[in-house]
């Protein structure tokens, strides 16, 4: 999965954007910020916490840390393909459904800016375009992704 804070179009992400090269556009225009430093962490953190309903956590925090609830959370460090280095993975968005289990929220590394009834939390996920062996590094073509 690609982690991180998902902004929708209109909402302010300046001050997050500088020189972060952790930032995933969609189709749609909606961004992902899966940096894990500075800003783009502290802003992660507060929506999390913001959100979680008493004993349940909205979103996965471990992403941030070296101790990870959900190992495949680490789509940010996926790198682009080139000539010599084809794609093996794409990305893949979906919108995380209105029923969806809320004891199972803590294992989704992504949560909103900011609320909006109308739209539901936007994930990406990485799959894989051929078998992949232990080890192999993942790469992917930054400019296409599968809607
Ligand atoms: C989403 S990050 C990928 C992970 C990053 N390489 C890291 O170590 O954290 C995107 C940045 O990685 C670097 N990058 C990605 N693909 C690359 C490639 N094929 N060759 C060189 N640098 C690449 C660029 O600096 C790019 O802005």
């Amino acid at each position: 999965m690609y982690p991180g804070t998902v902004y929708r179009k209109h909402e302010p992400i300046f001050f997050q954007s500088l020189g972060n090269p952790f930032i995933f556009r969609c189709i749609d225009g909606v961004l992902i910020d899966g940096n894990d430093k500075g800003l783009s962490r502290s802003v992660y953190r507060s929506c999390s916490r913001r959100d979680q309903l008493g004993p349940f956590q909205m979103s996965d925090e471990s992403w941030l840390t070296a101790t990870l609830q959900n190992p495949l959370a680490v789509g940010q460090y996926v790198n682009n393909c080139s000539h010599e280095k084809a794609a093996n993975v794409c990305y893949q968005e979906f919108d995380v459904p209105g029923h969806f289990p809320v004891e199972l929220k803590q294992y989704l590394p992504n949560i909103v800016y900011s609320h909006d009834m109308e739209s539901h939390l936007r994930c990406v996920v990485l799959v894989t375009l051929r078998d992949i062996k232990q080890g192999e590094e993942l790469f992917s073509n930054y400019y296409t992704v599968v809607s």
